[in-house]
């Protein structure tokens, strides 16, 4: 008998490539973006960081064809590529429970997987629950639900878990952990916790002045303790200030 496909194996898929090359961004003449060259491998997991205004965000919004750009920026190798963004608020419809909330966008037969995702989050019993009946956390669950439901090649974090307090943000890293590395999707993830991006990423890149100033591959098994992860951490931040 071959066993039961397991939860998240029915939301996996196997991430796609990015390769930019000289990509420049600006907004009117405030140029963000200048000259980046990158290349991120299928499934790879990379955190952006780096201080305000360095463009993370703006390479985010690049890389989900959100504002026009110049050079080149590959996504895929030809096929359409699913990708979705999750943001520091959750932007769920207020009005919609939990498992709507997941299931919008999804098409008929696509929707068995919200009540997947959703179990996947842990919020198996929530599904009628609104948003004003969540704490922060769970809806930021319901949002990372609603990302995977659709079983994306390319997860694009916004800063996340940015609005959550510290005990909740590490459960949520847990989480993201696991699931990252059961859904196989390539993921960018921008953070200004550098505990965060050397918990979860394979590499570490700093954005200054919209141009990669440090990219820090983390060669570390899963899952990682603050102690594994320390000396990453002191080089980063002395390129930091
Ligand atoms: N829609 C916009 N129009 C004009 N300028 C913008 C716009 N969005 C961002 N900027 C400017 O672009 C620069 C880069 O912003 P971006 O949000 O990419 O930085 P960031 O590294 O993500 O910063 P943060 O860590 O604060 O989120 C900033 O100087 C910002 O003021």
């Amino acid at each position: 008998m071959t066993a039961a496909p397991t939860l998240t194996a029915a939301l996996a898929s196997a991430g796609v490539p990015i390769e930019l090359r000289d990509l420049s961004a600006a907004y009117g003449e405030h140029v963000i973006l200048r000259d980046l060259t990158l290349s991120v491998t299928p499934g790879e997991r990379v955190a952006l960081v780096g201080a305000s205004g360095g463009g993370k965000t703006t390479l985010l919004r690049a890389l989900a064809g959100l504002i026009p750009t110049q050079g080149t920026l590959h996504i895929g190798t030809g096929a359409p590529v699913r990708t979705r963004v999750m943001f520091q608020e959750d932007r769920l419809l207020p009005w919609l429970g939990a498992l709507d909330n997941v299931a919008l966008g999804l098409a008929r037969p696509e929707r068995h997987r919200a009540a997947r995702a959703l179990r996947d989050v842990g919020l198996a019993g929530r599904e009628r629950a609104y948003p004003h009946e969540l704490s922060g956390g769970q809806r930021q669950r319901v949002a990372l639900a609603r990302a995977l439901a659709h079983r994306p090649d390319l997860l694009l974090l916004d800063e996340p878990f940015g609005a959550l307090d510290a005990l909740t943000r590490a459960d949520m890293h847990g989480l993201l952990d696991t699931l990252l590395t059961d859904t196989g999707a390539t993921t960018l993830l921008v953070t200004h916790d550098l505990d965060e991006a050397l918990k979860l990423t394979d590499r570490v890149l700093l954005l200054r002045a919209g141009q990669v100033a440090l990219d820090l591959p983390v060669p570390l098994p899963r899952p990682r303790r603050r102690l594994d992860t320390e000396p990453l951490r002191a080089q980063l931040e002395t390129q930091l200030h």
